[in-house]
């Protein structure tokens, strides 16, 4: 298989830090601005190892904020796949339902594809197949305001099971592994997915990639 030039960009920091803002709002802009559909976004949660076959009071006590939570191996094949040239079919995961659903989502080849997720850079296999890694660095205390509003509205949590979450998994968890894992990155972005000055230097790499 030959290698062809798909750039991988990794976005990684803490949950409701801005990543998946920030990844939507480079590649928006970018389509619009040269009418191209060769970037591609894909979510680290997407690879969520799948849990159908446990009963739901088992599944909300899934630590998901530890590496083990995910299938990095399969989203390691699917990037090497995408650097080959193939498609992929990414996994649809319920937040909801905590599991995969039976649907996926098929991505072609793009020549720049980034992938936003909480704990890309704490594992080496992922890290080597990176070309840039970016870490969204937001104070915690401005995640977990962002993560409360989101998870209530969006996910179908209780402000009490955000808050126990929180304190059992997501904060340790992110100080156990995230945090430590801003060392791999390139470029530290403060503040999240509004920062008006990192987003336009992000866009202007990407062009330059994209034309070359
Ligand atoms: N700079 C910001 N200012 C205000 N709200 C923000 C900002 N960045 C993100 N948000 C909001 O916070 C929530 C979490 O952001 P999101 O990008 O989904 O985080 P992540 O992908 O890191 O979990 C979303 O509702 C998003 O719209
Ligand atoms: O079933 C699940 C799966 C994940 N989570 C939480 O999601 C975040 C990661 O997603 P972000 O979009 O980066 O916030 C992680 O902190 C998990 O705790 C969940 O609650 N339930």
């Amino acid at each position: 298989m030959n290698k062809n030039h798909c750039v991988v960009i990794a976005i990684a920091g803490a949950s409701a830090s801005g990543k998946s803002l920030i990844a939507h709002t480079i590649c928006n802009e970018l389509r619009q601005e040269l009418g191209t559909d060769q970037i591609g976004i894909i979510s680290e949660d997407a690879y969520y190892k799948d849990q159908s076959h446990m009963p739901m009071e088992e599944r909300v006590q899934t630590n998901y904020d530890h590496p083990k939570a995910f299938d990095h191996q399969l989203l390691s094949q699917h990037i090497k796949s995408l650097q080959h040239n193939q498609s992929v079919e990414i996994p649809v995961y319920s937040y909801t339902e905590h599991t995969r659903t039976d649907e996926v989502i098929n991505l072609t080849p793009k020549k720049i594809i980034i992938i936003e997720g909480i704990l890309l850079l704490t594992d080496s296999t992922l890290r080597s197949q990176i070309d840039a890694s970016i870490f969204i660095d937001t104070p915690l205390d401005i995640c977990l305001m962002r993560r409360l509003t989101r998870d209530i509205m969006e996910r179908g949590r209780t402000l009490d099971s955000v808050m126990a979450q929180y304190k059992k998994t997501v904060r340790p968890m992110f100080l156990q592994f995230i945090e430590p894992s801003k060392q791999h990155a390139d470029i530290i972005i403060p503040r999240g997915g509004k920062n008006r000055i990192a987003t336009d230097i992000l866009k202007t790499r990407i062009k330059y990639l994209l034309n070359k």
